[in-house]
């Protein structure tokens, strides 16, 4: 695979098949407490390569905790997590997880970006400091993703002067330099302005039809149902029902995912599709690819 290509992320057909064996993502019998409050009981996921997983359920669930485990920021006190085959749940050096976090991209609601530095800054310093990327090929994958995220135009902005939506597809396309094998979003849209939420998941819709691993915690159920190829319905930190998207939204086995998704998706006045209109036509990876 040249450089190019592995930029662009595109699955070899043997890559595929190895994910036909191994999950990228393998969590089991994961145990986590904080104090008393026992927050995970015994959580089982995987996410295959290329798949997008959505994690739903109620406020505190455990959703967001699920991620923290993920990525290392957390550590359980039982049970194993796999990543790409690393041993998360053992890790212990600061540099094991530092590698760790290179390759699980990691977007939060907080967009935390630094606002002394340009957009394009932002996206080329990690690369250059810890990826051993040089400065031009920095500079040169960070225009092709803002491109990506139709904010070429914004290179030399400061994150003070761009609207939520903008900033959170900085942060994404910052996440995407480190070129990253799955990431992570953890209620992205939460903050953001009801008209700049289009703008966001759009990217992020064409991020898992590109074949980008991802893992979605979300309060868009019908985001959610559209892109997700599974889906975890979790409640007091339990896996209460696991299956295809269309099975969980359309036909959910436990009366509490039905529960759910009802009050989600009737006090939920938004209409994904409507929403998703925010930005220009879509542009995908292999379009970028002439660019690079
Ligand atoms: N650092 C922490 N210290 C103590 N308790 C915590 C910590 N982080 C999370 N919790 C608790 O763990 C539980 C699960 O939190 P988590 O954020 O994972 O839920 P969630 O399903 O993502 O919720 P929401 O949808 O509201 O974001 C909650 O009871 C929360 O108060």
């Amino acid at each position: 695979m040249n450089a190019t290509e592995s930029f662009i992320r595109f699955r070899p057909a043997d890559e595929a098949r190895d994910a036909a064996r191994a999950p990228l993502v393998d969590l089991r019998d994961i145990h986590l407490a904080f104090g008393d409050n026992a927050v995970l009981q015994g959580i089982d996921l995987q996410v295959r390569r290329g798949e997008a997983v959505s994690i739903i359920g109620p406020s505190g669930s455990g959703k967001s905790t699920i991620l923290r485990c993920i990525t290392g920021l957390l550590r359980p006190q039982s049970g194993q997590i796999h990543v790409s085959g690393t041993r998360v749940d053992e890790l212990r050096t600061e540099s094991q997880l530092i590698a760790l976090r290179k390759r699980v991209g990691f977007v939060f609601q907080q967009y935390n970006l630094f606002p002394h530095l340009t957009v394009l800054q932002n996206l080329t310093i990690a690369p250059t400091l810890a990826g051993g990327v040089s400065q031009a090929d920095a500079e040169r994958e960070a225009r092709v993703l803002l491109q990506r995220v139709r904010l070429d135009h914004k290179e030399n902005a400061y994150p003070g002067e761009l609207s939520g939506g903008q900033q959170q597809r900085v942060a994404i396309a910052r996440a995407l330099a480190m070129r990253p094998e799955l990431i992570l979003f953890d209620e992205v849209t939460s903050a953001l302005d009801p008209e700049t939420v289009g703008e966001v998941l759009t990217v992020i819709r064409e991020l898992v039809s590109d074949g980008m691993t991802c893992v979605l915690v979300t309060h868009e159920m019908r985001f959610a149902h559209e892109v997700s190829d599974s889906v975890y319905f979790t409640e007091a930190g339990r896996i209460v029902e696991h299956g295809p998207s269309a099975q969980v939204f359309e036909h959910p086995r436990s009366d509490r995912t039905r529960e759910f998704l009802q009050r989600a998706l009737g006090s939920h006045s938004s209409n994904t599709h409507a929403r998703t209109q925010g930005i220009e036509a879509p542009l995908h990876f292999h379009q970028l690819q002439f660019a690079l």
